[in-house]
């Protein structure tokens, strides 16, 4: 059986917590993951994972290793997956970036705002609502840390955006609601896809929970 190789941009952030969740995994062909460090490591992979850590610290670690441009090149043939700082950087547009800017690969068409849910709250853990995942009417439990926030999802040029988790409204924590908040709002996505590339703003690779990972491997990756 033919093998499949991901990556983890393994800079900075929670890229073992990461790998530890592919590992558990099952999926329908062999998984090979590879922690990416360099150009080269870059290049065996089918597809990668950006973690959360430290968004510029992220890209100017990346862009130290000669990796920025080999990235954004990855992400137009290959699926990526960002997640929390790793959705920062795969955003087209960003606000609240740190003095000096904040470089992105802008593959998906979306805005963020950097540590949008503000000062009042710097982490929560809130059930998500699901869409398209297995057994989606079980609820995930998920690990918001300073994390950004979904401001606009931009009509795309090419492949639709999928919203795949929400926090409902009612589980937010009330510092985090305000008034002009309705269902749709693009604030409570907090997982999407665009064509092959996977968004969350939360941690999936926290927990025990492994199905945004299989969703990633099987819905992105191993998709013809
Ligand atoms: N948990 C995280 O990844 C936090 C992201 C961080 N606030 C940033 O701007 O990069």
């Amino acid at each position: 059986m033919e093998e499949v190789s991901i990556g983890i941009l393994a800079l900075q952030g929670a890229f073992a917590e990461h790998q530890s969740a592919l590992n558990r995994l099952n999926p329908s062909r062999k998984l090979n993951v590879i922690l990416v460090r360099t150009p080269d490591d870059l290049c065996q992979c089918d597809a990668l994972i950006i973690p959360g850590g430290e968004s510029t610290t992220i890209a100017l670690l990346a862009r130290l290793a000669g990796l920025f441009e080999p990235l954004k090149e990855f992400m137009k043939v290959k699926p990526i997956w960002g997640t929390c700082a790793g959705a920062i950087l795969l955003s087209q547009a960003v606000v609240g970036a740190k003095k000096g800017g904040q470089e992105l690969l802008g593959g998906i068409s979306t805005k963020i705002a950097r540590n949008g849910w503000g000062s009042q709250v710097e982490s929560f853990e809130v059930p998500l609502e699901l869409n398209g995942l297995e057994e989606s009417t079980r609820s995930f439990q998920a690990f918001f840390i300073r994390a950004p926030v979904v401001l606009e999802m931009f009509p795309p040029d090419e492949s639709p955006i999928t919203v795949v988790a929400r926090i409902p409204l009612d589980v937010l924590p009330p510092s985090l609601v305000d008034e002009n908040m309705h269902e749709d709002d693009p604030r409570t996505v907090v997982a999407l896809r665009q064509g092959r590339h996977l968004l969350t703003t939360f941690h999936p690779e926290l927990t025990e929970d492994d199905r945004f990972h299989r969703y990633f491997v099987e819905k992105c990756v191993l998709i013809q």
